[in-house]
């Protein structure tokens, strides 16, 4: 941004200052006119200032994500699946903590250095106080959603940025994060944003709802909605009290709704159902409340269950996973490094944890860290830790690095094709000489750790094109398994049995498959393998009214492209199949049919590129 930007921007913000009173109309909304009047009066910022908003060091980013520790875990998916649908038109998506910190956020990697220069990144702080006139400040102040579009913002420095926030609000009523989508390349048109806005405001509500059911397991909680197909899958009212009927929890309608009926939030469920007949407890079936409009479900208080629906014997575990598992303990007790390697979802770090649990390490820890997941920017004090007061501001104890919390046990190092090539370097230090040195410490600890790695990618490829040290990779690879798609599992029905108790234990409820259920989930190629079964499975027990899970309660979509049992495609892949027939389902749309898939684009892309597909209209896909 030029100063004759700035220039132009402090004339017009004192220019609309100054005649709001008497004007007839306003160039910006009136929530947006009282922030700018805060940030001159209270704030005394200067709009004409073109500096970036102040950015955290890595290891106070690390604390801030630490308080939120809980919810980030739960929204990573929901940011993950809203910025894939923004994406293509170049926004990113960025999650805030309630002093307006970045603690998330995705953003195409090719816009990362543009998008940074204007503020948007991991660590930078949005807080009216500092930077005036947000998208973020506005949603923690007015606690509504709102889109501040380019000349709204009241400092120079952002006006070519485009922001819509959302809020999103705890079980007890107060905010907890920020979801934000922005761009610094939308159109001059506030309309654009509508649609934009729109979806903020969905991913945010269904990440609240997610994190309300998340954090009420062990309480009653009832779903609601004025339509019967919404209670299940986007519950308007969420309602959760204890045992005695006391309320503890309550979602932002139907916090709403309890201060409209009753002109206070009743302490007592039956105070706030006076009228209404409230299901009876184990009734878990749809009812109706006509005095108020909404069809609701009760749900019982997790507990716990004696004996899984279908018990797991280790004997059923596929002939090729338990030999690789059992050569695996052998590699590993020996002291050798562990390489797994296997398509996405294929179950490479539940295979880790079993290693683990089977190892003469098992009492000790087992750390993972996904490579691919943790913001580049933090990896490295992730991993290595830092040193009391090793930066200006840093916590007087200092922090442990993820290699010191694995000391004794097991570091398993998902996706290690992803690892940036300066960190390799500092990794194969650590490996070679059993030592780490905590960034800004003076001292180095010593530490012992046995390594398990895990790559969907063919490390040895990583290595011919340069991106992957050498050296490193002879000493990760001590031996490597491969764990074989679901599509050639010969465990599919244990497996299916297995995910199927755990989903029911989770819910407290006793589902069974029928026949033909069964036979569908048997036949399927799952291109998502375990993943996209457990996504499915989950799907099922949502959406089943009774307790037999029927063919109508799978994904419309499985048995459209289910291909039978033993059948060889014409391509002779029934992964490559699967593709085909996902995206033909899906006109050719690559966001849509990676999500029926439940895997990320990317993933869809490389699968994509792997079976050599041509793409209608665009030749060879890359
Ligand atoms: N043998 C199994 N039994 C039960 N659940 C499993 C099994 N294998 C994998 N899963 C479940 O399937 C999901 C995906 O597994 P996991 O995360 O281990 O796959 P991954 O190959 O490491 O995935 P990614 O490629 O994304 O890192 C997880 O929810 C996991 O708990």
């Amino acid at each position: 941004m030029s100063s004759g930007f700035s220039k132009t921007h402090v004339e017009h913000v004192s220019r609309v200052l100054r005649t709001a009173q008497h004007a007839p109309t306003l160039p910006v909304p009136n929530a947006i006119l009282d922030s700018w009047r805060r940030s001159v009066q209270h704030y005394k910022l200067d709009p004409g200032s073109l500096q970036g908003p102040r950015v955290l060091e890595a290891h106070q980013i690390h604390e801030h994500r630490q308080r939120v520790d809980d919810f980030l875990h739960l929204a990573g998916d929901e940011m993950s699946r809203l910025h894939s649908r923004v994406r293509d038109a170049d926004y990113c998506v960025m999650l805030t903590d309630t002093l307006g910190c970045t603690v998330d956020y995705r953003i195409e990697s090719a816009l990362r250095g543009e998008y940074r220069r204007s503020g948007m990144d991991v660590g930078t702080c949005w807080s009216e106080k500092e930077e005036g006139t947000t998208a973020v400040s506005a949603v923690l102040i007015d606690k509504l959603p709102v889109t501040v579009h380019k000349l709204d913002h009241f400092r120079a420095a952002f006006i070519g940025n485009t922001c819509s926030a959302a809020p999103i609000f705890s079980p007890r009523g107060e905010i907890l994060a920020v979801l934000d989508v922005s761009s610094v390349r939308a159109p001059d048109d506030r309309r654009s944003q509508y649609l934009i806005r729109q979806m903020v405001i969905q991913s945010a509500t269904d990440l609240e709802n997610a994190y309300f059911m998340y954090s009420t397991q062990d309480l009653w909680v009832l779903r609601a909605h004025p339509l019967p197909g919404y209670v299940d899958s986007q519950p308007q009212c969420l309602f959760a009290w204890d045992r005695d009927g006391r309320i503890e929890a309550l979602n932002p309608a139907a916090r709403r709704l309890l201060l409209q009926r009753c002109g206070r939030i009743p302490a007592h469920i039956d105070e706030a159902f006076a009228s209404a007949q409230l299901p009876a407890a184990g009734d878990d079936s749809l009812h109706y409340l006509p005095s108020m409009g909404l069809h609701v479900r009760l749900k019982m208080p997790r507990r716990p269950i004696s004996a899984p629906v279908v018990s797991h014997p280790a004997s059923a575990l596929d002939p090729k996973v338990a030999q690789a598992l059992e050569l695996a303990v052998r590699v590993k007790d020996r002291g050798l490094p562990v390489l797994i390697h296997g398509e996405t979802g294929a179950g490479k770090e539940h295979f880790a944890l079993q290693l683990h649990a089977a190892s003469k390490r098992r009492e000790k820890p087992f750390v993972a860290v996904n490579c691919a997941a943790i913001p580049e920017s933090l990896i490295e004090s992730e991993l290595f830790g830092y040193a009391a007061g090793a930066f200006t501001g840093a916590s007087t104890k200092g922090m442990r690095g993820l290699l010191q919390q694995a000391d004794g046990g097991t570091l398993f190092l998902d996706e290690i094709g992803d690892m940036p090539l300066p960190l390799q370097t500092r990794l194969l230090r650590v490996l070679s000489e059993g030592e780490v040195a905590p960034l800004g410490g003076a001292r180095t600890q010593s530490i012992d750790i046995q390594v398990i790695c895990a790559s969907h990618r063919d490390i040895a490829t990583l290595v011919e094109t340069g991106s992957f040290r050498a050296d490193l990779f002879f000493r990760l690879s001590g031996a490597r398994f491969d764990i074989p798609p679901l599509r050639e599992r010969k465990d599919k029905l244990a497996l299916i049995n297995k995910l199927l108790g755990d989903e029911c234990q989770r819910s407290g409820e006793r589902l069974e498959l029928s026949e033909a259920a069964l036979e569908m989930l048997l036949n399927y190629s799952w291109p998502g393998n375990m993943r996209q079964l457990h996504h499915v499975l989950r799907y099922a027990c949502a959406v089943c009214k009774g307790q037999v899970i029927g063919v109508d309660d799978l994904p419309v979509t499985l048995g459209a492209s289910a291909p039978v049992k033993g059948q060889e495609t014409v391509s002779g892949s029934p992964e490559r199949q699967a593709l085909i027939d996902t995206l033909v389902r899906n006109r050719w749309k690559p966001l849509l049919a990676a999500q029926e898939l439940g895997i990320s684009r990317a993933t869809l892309y490389r699968k994509v590129n792997l079976h050599g597909i041509k793409m209608p209209g665009k030749g060879s896909y890359n």
